[in-house]
């Protein structure tokens, strides 16, 4: 029996939680964030979102540029109120009980602003002194890497340096929900890698983590689940594996001189869902690809023919991206 790729919520507005009996520490039910006055002259950014996140899984939001992550996470830190829907966070509403919240979390907003000619550890000690229960300075500034570096003014800090030194500041306060809002934005990629390592290390010892990203390697490598946002909407989410099952596989060759794609035998019963062809090159899709290349194999073997430049692939996280944001595009153009 052939497997049914998962569903995915494509289109919907709501993310599935994080299973029966799991401890969630957010919900959010039916938020909407609206910029500017009632009527044409607001803007609805965040239009209906719903999801859970559970103790101790990294969430990731992904999407488009100006989808609304920035401002659904910026909801979920306190830092407004929701024009309509439902949050908590450890069990309270994170505006309105914004002092029982804060010192539970730990933000790495888009864009710390810091006194410029503080040093990194003047700037560490400062923000020590506001959280609860901080860790040791030197320790948090040693776990992104700028021990080493701190004596130096933030206005002579490298725009990856500063994003080391917001993260820093984040887990400061040994928080049990971390957000992060695209961590990694502006990093190397021996600077992501630690930051990726720092995560998973904070995630080993029961950090829950909310993290937006457009590094679509990132949400892969790090998140239990996610969800793809898209002009205010979730448009799909689950695990990443479920993300990307959702999508089909593709098997491309071309055929050898003298042979025409009507000389393929007939796609459907090989598990093909969609095709195309350029000429001799053939573009097979398939939520089926190990049944689609074996019977694409037999076939080939039986006719002795040679593919030339045959690719099978299953679907990657990027190439489902791709695919919402298309589909939903050109449907909203229609
Ligand atoms: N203060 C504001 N006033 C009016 N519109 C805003 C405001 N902040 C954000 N927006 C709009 O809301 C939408 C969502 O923005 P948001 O920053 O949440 O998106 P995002 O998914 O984080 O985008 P990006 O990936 O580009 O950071 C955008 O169209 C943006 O222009």
């Amino acid at each position: 029996m052939s497997p049914t790729p998962p569903a995915t919520s494509t289109a919907t507005t709501s993310a599935p939680g994080p299973g029966p009996g799991a401890d969630s520490v957010i919900d959010v039910t039916g938020l909407h964030r609206r910029y500017g006055p009632a009527g044409p002259e607001g803007f609805d950014a965040v239009r209906g979102v719903s999801f859970s996140v559970g103790r101790g899984e990294i969430f990731a939001l992904l999407g488009t540029n100006g989808a609304g992550k920035t401002s659904t996470v910026e909801l979920l830190e306190g830092l407004a109120a929701p024009t309509a829907g439902r949050i908590r966070v450890l069990g309270h509403d994170p505006h309105r009980e914004r002092a029982k919240v804060r010192p539970r979390i730990g933000v790495m907003l888009q864009a710390g602003g810091f006194p410029s000619d503080l040093t990194v550890a003047e700037t560490a000690r400062l923000w020590a002194g506001l959280t609860g229960g901080p860790r040791p300075v030197d320790e948090a500034l040693a776990l992104v890497g700028l021990l080493g570096r701190r004596t130096v003014r933030i206005k002579q800090l490298s725009g990856g340096e500063r994003r080391r030194l917001d993260l820093a500041l984040a887990v400061l306060g040994r928080p049990e929900v971390l957000f992060l809002d695209e961590p990694t934005t502006g990093l190397d990629p021996e600077g992501r890698r630690d930051t990726w390592e720092l995560v998973k290390e904070l995630h080993a010892e029961g950090t829950t983590v909310v993290l937006t990203t457009h590094y679509l390697e990132e949400a892969e490598s790090l998140a239990d689940r996610l969800a793809i946002m898209h002009r205010g909407r979730i448009a799909a989410s689950g695990t990443p594996a479920e993300v990307i099952a959702a999508h089909p596989a593709r098997i491309s060759f071309d055929l050898p001189e003298g042979w025409f794609p009507g000389d393929l035998p007939p796609l459907a019963p090989l598990g093909v869902t969609d095709h195309s062809v350029d000429g001799r090159h053939v573009l097979l899709r398939t939520h089926r690809l190990q049944e689609t290349l074996t019977g694409l194999l037999d076939w080939a073997r039986e006719e002795a023919l040679a593919l030339g430049r045959l690719d099978a692939r299953s679907a990657s996280l990027e190439e489902a991206f791709l695919s919402i944001a298309g589909e939903l595009n050109g449907h909203e153009a229609r």
